[in-house]
Parts: structure tokens; sequence; C-alpha cells
């Protein structure tokens, strides 16, 4: 069987999803125990115990949730569709713990300078980064209050020094994987996130451009999470994997003798309350308790991961280089069964 590198599975002839891929343990590991790998990490100068980052998302990410990620070292970006950005400039306190936030295009000077007062990192959460408007916001962000700036998202890197250019600080990575996306069915948009993903960072290495990426959207487990680092991102995004826990906005629902709680895309029609272009959807998630029990479990699985493919920091995962493609039977064959 082939062993991909990076580059060869970014040279593949067909568009890479993380249930395509595996990674391959080939060389005799020198860690005695996964509880010293090390997977703590910087993102735009902010210290990470797990590279993990809420997306701004209405039913995953209000100021509970960045707080409880703060304190779990990773970062929630505080979503710009409830009320939560009113409710975090409220008073001094109200913004203790979060260390960033989202804003939409129109976001106006009065919010801006209250995001610059409290130095948060400023994620400018728009579909399509390829945009002249989204760019020129975050061109303004950045001169205007100089804040680090994530823009999003791309699915390839053709325009990286644009983004650069425009003084985006971290570029999310990915669209139409999302799940609860619809937008691949609604225009056709969007590749495989780990081929979007790859084709991103070859730019970046190739251009030398100073950019931090973030795999975002279609990360279902902590194995994804492994993937994803391994394939050259610096830091994940979640939706789907944080949706349910405590710590996301509303409410619990008991339906059918279990625990429910919501998760809608951005785009769907709930956020939007109007029926134009909707690329997005809505659903129930079962209840999983404290978003600590998440992280841990991501953590475990990441360092265990590293374990097996012998090493110690996310710097040598990402320089591993041992990548299998799986045929449709050996990903089923993966799986638990019944
Ligand atoms: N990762 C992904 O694949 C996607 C993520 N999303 C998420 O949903 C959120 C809400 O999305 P949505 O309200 O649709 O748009 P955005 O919030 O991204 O809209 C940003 C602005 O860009 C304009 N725009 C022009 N072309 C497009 C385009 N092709 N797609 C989106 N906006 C465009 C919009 O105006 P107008 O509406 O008048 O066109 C709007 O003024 C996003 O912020 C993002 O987080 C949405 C879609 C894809
Ligand atoms: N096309 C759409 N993409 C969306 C929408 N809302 C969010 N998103 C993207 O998905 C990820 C989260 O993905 P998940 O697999 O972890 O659930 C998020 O960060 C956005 O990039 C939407 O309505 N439409």
């Amino acid at each position: 069987m082939k062993i991909y590198t990076k580059k060869d599975l970014n040279e593949y002839s067909l568009s890479l999803t993380y249930d395509d891929i595996s990674l391959v343990p080939k060389e005799i590991s020198q860690v005695k125990s996964r509880t010293e790998v090390n997977i703590k990490s910087k993102f735009l100068g902010i210290d990470l115990s797990v590279p993990v980052l809420a997306s701004p998302m209405d039913t995953v990410c209000g100021i509970e949730m960045a707080r409880e990620l703060n304190s779990l070292g990773c970062i929630g970006i505080v979503n710009r569709f409830d009320s939560s950005l009113e409710e975090l400039f409220k008073d001094e306190k109200s913004s203790e713990g979060v260390q960033a936030v989202s804003i939409g295009l129109n976001a106006e000077d009065e919010l801006l300078e209250k995001i610059a007062e409290k130095n948060f990192l400023v994620c400018i959460d728009t579909a399509n980064a390829n945009n002249a408007h989204v760019l020129k916001k975050c061109e303004e962000v950045k001169k205007k209050y100089n804040l680090k700036v994530i823009i999003g998202n791309v699915a390839h890197g053709e325009t990286l020094t644009r983004l650069v250019d425009a003084g985006a600080d971290a570029v999310r990575i990915g669209i139409g994987g999302g799940s609860m996306c619809t937008t691949s069915i609604q225009t056709g948009i969007g590749i495989g996130q780990v081929s979007s993903l790859l084709d991103v960072y070859f730019h970046r290495e190739e251009l030398k451009l100073n950019i931090a990426l973030i795999a975002d959207g279609g990360i279902k487990s902590p194995g994804d999470v492994a993937k994803a680092l391994a394939a050259g991102a610096d830091i994940v995004m979640l939706g789907r994997m944080l949706a349910g826990t405590k710590e996301t906005p509303g409410e619990v629902i008991k339906y059918n003798d279990q625990l429910w709680k919501k998760y809608r895309g951005s785009a769907s029609f709930g956020v939007k309350m109007k029926g134009e272009f909707i690329e997005g959807e809505e659903t129930m998630v079962p209840y999983k308790g404290p978003v600590q029990n998440v992280i841990n479990s991501i953590s475990d699985g990441l360092k265990s991961s590293m374990s097996y493919l012998n090493c110690n920091s996310l710097d040598e995962l990402k320089h591993k280089d041992c990548f299998a493609i799986l045929s449709t039977s050996s990903y089923i064959e993966r799986l638990p069964k019944k």
C-alpha cells in the first residue's frame, strides 16, 4: 500500500475528506505514556491546552461557552446572532474570561471600539472570504483598531496572499463541509475538507505567508481532529462536536425520555428569520453534559494518536506525513460493530 505524504494527498486526483484518509503508524514510538504527549500550542498569541476553537454559531458559543472554553485552555468565539454581544459589554465584569468575538460585515464603529477596548480577537464571520467587501472590512479593522482578525471561509488557497495583504491573521478553511450546511446542495460550491485544507496549507508554505490555518467544518470525532492537525491545520473549529453541551446557548428539551438541545446553521431559516439565501439546516442533538467531557475526549484521542505516530508535539504531528487513502470497505471495517 502506498503511504501518502501531504503533498501526495494534495496532488490526488479526487477531492478528499476526513473519512477518505487515515493516519498510518509505521515507526517504533518512543512515547512511554500518552499523558506525556504535549498538545499545547499558541494561536494568535493565546496559549492553548487543546487546539480547539468553538464556532461562532448561536447554538454553540455564547458567553458561558466562551468562558468555560477559556478555562479549559481553548477559545470560544462569541456569536453575533443572539444578544451575547450586547451582554458582553453591559459592565466591566460581563466580559471576564472571554477572548474572542465575531462580527458581521455591517458591524459599526461603536461595537468595534468596545471590542478594541478589550483587545478581543475578532472573527469576521462570513460565508466567503474571497469577497472584496470582506477584505475591505478586514483592512478597516486592522487599520483602525489593530486587532487580531480571523476571516473566512475559503475552500482553496489561490487568494491567500490577498487575505494576508488585507491583514488577516487567520483563515477559516472549508466551504460546504459543515454538518448543518446546505451550501453545496444549493450552490454546487465546495470540495472535501482535507483537500481544501491541504491546498491552503501548500499555498501558505510555498509563498511563506504568515497566517494561521483553521480547519472548519465536518469534524466529527477526536480522530478527525488528529487528521486535520496532521494535514496542516494549526487549530480546529468545531460546531457539531460542541453542540448539545451544557454551556451552549439554549434550553435542554425532554422528548421521548431523552434530553436534547437545538443545533442550527448560521444561514438557517431559524437564524435569518427570512426565506432568502438559506444555506443551513436545523436539528436537535442529544444533550451531552459539560463541554469539559468533549474537550477531555479530544485531548485523550489526540494524545493517543500522537503516541501511535511517535510524536511529542503538534509540530511533529504536522510534519509526520504518513497517510493512507481508505477504500469504502476499509473505512467501514474501522467502525465499531453491534
Ligand atoms: N462555511 C460555509 O460553508 C458557510 C458558512 N456560512 C455561515 O453562515 C453565516 C451566515 O451566512 P449568510 O447570511 O448566508 O451570509 P454572510 O453572513 O456571509 O453574508 C455576508 C455578506 O455578503 C453578501 N454576500 C454576497 N455574496 C454572498 C454569498 N455567496 N454568500 C453569502 N453572502 C454573500 C451578503 O449579502 P446578501 O445576503 O444580500 O447576498 C452579506 O451582506 C456566515 O457568516 C457563515 O458563518 C454560510 C454559508 C456557507
Ligand atoms: N453552509 C453553511 N455552513 C455553516 C452554517 N452554519 C455554520 N456553518 C459552517 O459549519 C461549521 C461547523 O461545522 P460542524 O461540522 O462542526 O457542525 C461552522 O464553523 C461554519 O463554518 C450554515 O448555515 N451553512
